[in-house]
This record gives C-alpha cells, structure tokens and sequence, in this order.
C-alpha cells in the first residue's frame, strides 16, 4: 500500500452519523405521551412508515416521545434496517467531486454536469434521468440564483429542503410520504433566541430560493402560514443527518423519517451508516446497524453526539440542539464511578489495578479546585485544570486550521499532546483523546508521497511512518488506519538490533512489523463488519482490508520462505564447511 492510498483513507473527526439538529416543538409530535413508570406503549401507524420492517415497533414514551423497539433479537453487526432518505444534498464542496443523485465518487472530468445550471454533477444521463423529476425544480431555481449575478450557491441545508418541499408539492399533503415528514418531532416551541434566528434565516432563504413572491404561495406546498413553514425547518433542523462516505467524512445532508424515529443514548446499541455497500448501488442508503446484542422488548438508541466527549460537554450539545437532558446509562452513573473520559493517572491512587485513574469532574460548572477526597494526596489539581483548558482552546483552534493550515494545527497538537500527558491525562481522557486523534490525521495527510519530488530522504520518509504509526497507535480508535500504516512498505527498515532492544522498539521492523500490520487488519475488519454491518462486509473500506490482510499473509508467506531457505542456506554452508 502507498502513502497515497493512507492519505485518502483519512478519517473526519466526526462521529458515524450526526442528526445536526433538533427540533424542538412538542406541539408536533401527533402522538400522546405515557406517563413516565409505564414501559414505552406501542404506536400504531397502518399507513405510513411502511419501511421500517415487522420486527420493529414503534412505541411512545413521556420520557422520549416516539422511538424504535425490537421484538426480535440483533446480533453485532446485523443490519436492523435499510432506508433511502426521503430527501438527501450534497454540501456545496462536494458538488463537482460526487453524483448528486447516488453520490457516488467522481470528480469534474468524470462526472457529467447539468448543461442547465451547471451546478449540479451525475456519474451519467441514468443517474441523471433518476433525478430529473425533483431536478427540475431545483434546477430552475439554482439557475435563478446563478443568472441573478449571485456568486454563493445555498447551502445543503436549504437545498435539502427545497428538495423536501417541491417533493412534497408532488405527493400531495395526504401521501404517506408528506405524513413522515410533518411527523416529525419538532421544538418550534421551546428552542432558545439564538437557534429562533437560525430557524428564520433558514425559512427565509428557502422562500427565496423557491421563487416566492409573497408568503401566500406557501400554499402551494400544502402549507397554511409562514409559521407552518418555520415549524417545518424546525423538524428539518431536529431531524437531519450528516451524511457521510465509507471513511467518515461528511459529504452532505439527508432526511429520513423512519430513522429519526431512534432516540438517543451515549451508549448506543446501533449506528446510522451510509455504507456505500454495493458499487454503482442507487444510494445513498442509510441503514442501522446493531453494536452489539439487543434483546427482543430492547429499544434500539443510536448516539447523536460525540460519545467521547465527558458527559458535561455531552449533556450540553444534547440540551443545545436537541433540547432534552439524558439519563442514559452512562449519564445516570454514579458521582464516584470513573469515567475514562475525565481521568487522570494517579501512581499513588489505593484505587485498583494499579494504574489507577481518578474522576477530575474536570467539566462541571462547579469545578472543584480541592482535590477529590478519595485519592487525598493527589496534588496536581490545578496543573490538570489549567492543562484541561489550554488542550481544550487548542483542540477549537487545531480543529478549525486542520484544512486551511494543517501546519500550523500539527503545531498545536505537537505542543499540547506532551503538556496534557504530562498533566496525567490518560490517553482516553478529553481532549487528549481528540488532540490525538486530530494529530493522527494529520501526520497521516502529511505522509511524503512516493511520487513527490521533494528531496526526502528514505530515513526520513520512515521517520514520519514511524512517528504517525505511533500517534495511531494511541488514538486508541481507529484500527483500520493504524494496520495500514503498519502495512506500509518501510522507506528505510531498521537494520535488527538485540534481542533485548527490538523486543522495546515500537514500532517494530520487518517481519515483526508485518505481523503486526496482520493481527491489527484482522481485528480492524472485525470491528468494522460490526460498524458497517456484517452483510456489508465493513463496507467499502472493510472491503478494503481484506484485499489488505491478503496481500500481508502472502507477503508473511514470502518472508517466512525466505528465511527458511536463508537457514536452510546457512545450514548447508556449516556442513560443507566442517567436512
Ligand atoms: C430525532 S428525534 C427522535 C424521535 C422522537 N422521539 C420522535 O418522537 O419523533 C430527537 C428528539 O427525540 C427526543 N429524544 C431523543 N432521545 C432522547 C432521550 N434519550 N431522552 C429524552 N428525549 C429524547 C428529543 O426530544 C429529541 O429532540
């Protein structure tokens, strides 16, 4: 594998999918709820949602309004459903890059551009005639904008919902179709001034680009008033997905109201995954994949925010865009229950096993500067709570500069990674985690290309290997990558030392390194046949790996041979010498 090859396969921070925003109108939601003790009621929709399959009900809570529940056992990796959104764009960077219509991968030779607008891209005229019915409409209106002699094209957001709304116009109010949509949960109701404005922003840009001249022609869309209209963005903005390609980066955005129907949990049992599972297959296809075993009469919860953020940070992205507070598993644990996200190392903790870790509460509001009275003689306090806010501000900062100057992010997460280690963070602890992760990728994008005509030496070229091996080997997450920079050719192999000093190296040369780069592929693809679904087998980049973990056995098989006929060799030569 190149260097190449590694620097496409970089991975977005984000997690899998991420409904970006929340609704908040309770007026909206058309079913009652339970009172709270009851088990979650079954809700019966004869007509719509007909994609969601048998053995998944849909039940109401007081707790969490309408969610799914399975009746029948999942196992990891089972896809527990597969959807096309009801409405999916592609965000404004990647128009001339993928197929508007499968979004599959293209770029702007490859793919055909609509004569039209020539805005918008297909692989070819059958994605493209696919397409026409709900194009038509759009491509009036972004020729409207482009003959206009404005520069900006709208955003996904309001391209996604311009293509909710002329749908609508054809399905007519009463289609199952239109029924989804405006059943979806809404917080028109409850959200707070600053998201009141995004919500008008956004209702008013739409009625641009519909071509409305004044608010009566809502009508035409089946919509009474302006305020139905900004109800609507307002399920848009609770009920959206991040779509996203095999290797996590975000390409655009999507509606589908059987999949909004799953609340949330920060320990999820399931993903949304957008597994591209087919070549050329007519996608994007959303489907929930199951973590890990769910029992019959389990709900199915997926995670709508960065689980590996401390539960302050989680509770206040969750209360922000999606207005209610969780009392999942993990936000409900006790105070003195240790959370790997907000951990420092303690060498004197009595906590065991031995490399013990204590609770900071490092996030809360009512940051305690006293030492946290089980660990006593811990004394660093401060020194964490002062690294915990620079490796913070730099994590914003690293994370806005990683496209527009990666140089100067890699600065930062060069500078902070040392500093918050040395503070005690553990390495599953925010924001060491995420510094790292972000570190990873970057020295993973800067990886020398073997093309490239800068003066790089090979020694060099192995440093850089070396040291983004190491950084992904402490991003915890992320086998796939750490396997395949394992399986890299090696620039420039070390030459084998002691015993005792290639047993310490990290990482390893030759062989052992193979070996390696082998074991982590296996378990990567493993991990990934659950993410990605085991039918899919890991999607495209679980495909991927296996063509990987073929080519090292082969190359482990060549290794071996060699050495044995190298032995054989030298054995022969001992012979012929002493007779
Ligand atoms: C994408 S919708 C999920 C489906 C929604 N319950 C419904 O009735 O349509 C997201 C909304 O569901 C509710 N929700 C999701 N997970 C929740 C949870 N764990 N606890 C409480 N409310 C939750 C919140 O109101 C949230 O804004």
């Amino acid at each position: 594998m190149s260097f190449a090859n590694l620097k496409a396969a970089r991975q977005a921070k984000q997690s899998y999918v991420t409904p970006s925003t929340l609704e908040s109108s309770r007026e909206s939601s058309a079913v009652s709820p339970e009172p709270v003790t009851q088990p979650a009621e079954r809700t019966v929709t004869e007509t719509i949602y007909k994609s969601i399959p048998e053995y998944l009900e849909i039940r109401t809570s007081s707790t969490s309004g309408r969610g799914l529940w399975t009746t029948k056992a999942c196992n990891p990796g089972q896809v527990i459903f597969a959807v096309k959104p009801h409405a999916a764009a592609l965000s404004n960077e990647r128009l001339d890059l993928h197929c508007s219509q499968c979004f599959g991968e293209g770029n702007n030779t490859s793919l055909k551009r609509c004569t039209k607008c020539q805005v918008i891209y297909y692989c070819d005229s059958t994605c493209q005639n696919v397409d026409w019915p709900l194009h038509k409409n759009e491509c009036a209106a972004l020729q409207r904008i482009t003959t206009s002699g404005e520069t900006s094209i709208p955003s996904d957001a309001i391209r996604c919902l311009g293509r909710i709304m002329w749908k609508r116009q054809k399905q007519g109010p009463t289609s199952a179709w239109t029924r989804e949509i405006d059943l979806l949960q809404s917080h028109n109701k409850d959200i707070e001034p600053s998201a009141y404005e995004l919500h008008t922003h956004l209702a008013v840009s739409l009625v641009r680009y519909l071509g409305l001249s004044s608010p009566s022609e809502i009508a035409s869309f089946g919509m009474a008033s302006g305020a139905d209209l900004a109800n609507f963005v307002s399920r848009f903005v609770t009920n959206t997905f991040t779509i996203t390609d095999p290797s996590l980066t975000p390409l655009g955005a999507s509606v589908s109201p059987p999949v909004a129907l799953i609340n949330h949990s920060c320990d999820p049992n399931a993903v949304v995954v957008f597994p591209r599972s087919r070549p050329n297959a007519q996608e994007p296809l959303m489907q929930v994949v199951a973590l890990r075993d769910i029992a019959p009469d389990e709900e199915i919860l997926t995670a709508y925010i960065d689980t590996t953020l401390p539960k302050a940070m989680r509770q206040a992205s969750l209360r922000e865009t999606y207005l209610f507070s969780c009392t999942c598993t993990l936000c409900a644990s006790a105070p003195d229950v240790v959370d790997p996200r907000e951990s420092v190392s303690c060498p004197k903790s009595p906590i065991h096993p031995p490399t013990s870790i204590i609770l900071t509460m490092m996030f809360q509001k009512t940051l305690s500067r006293a030492a946290p009275p089980a660990v006593p003689h811990y004394k660093k306090t401060d020194e964490v709570l002062d690294a915990l806010r620079i490796g913070q501000q730099a994590l914003d900062k690293a994370t806005l500069l990683q496209f527009s100057d990666p140089a100067k992010a890699r600065q930062l997460t060069s500078k902070l990674i040392p500093i918050l280690t040395s503070a005690g963070l553990t390495p599953p602890s925010h924001p060491l985690l995420a510094l790292t992760r972000l570190h990873t990728a970057l020295l993973i994008a800067d990886l020398p290309q073997p093309q490239s005509q800068s003066p790089i030496t090979p020694t060099e070229a192995q440093a850089s290997l070396d040291e983004a091996v190491v950084a992904a080997t402490k991003a915890v997450a992320g086998l796939d990558a750490l396997g395949r920079l394992l399986a890299v050719d090696e620039p420039a192999p070390r030459a084998p030392g002691s015993a005792a000093e290639d047993a310490l190296r990290y990482p390893p040369s030759g062989a052992k390194r193979l070996r390696l780069a082998l074991e982590t592929l296996v378990h990567a693809r493993a991990e990934l046949s659950v993410g990605f679904g085991a039918a899919n087998e890991g999607g495209v980049v679980g495909r991927g790996l296996r063509e990987d973990i073929v080519r090292l056995e082969r190359e482990l098989g060549m290794w071996k041979k060699g050495v044995g006929e190298a032995l054989r060799d030298a054995r022969e030569a001992k012979v012929g010498r002493s007779s």
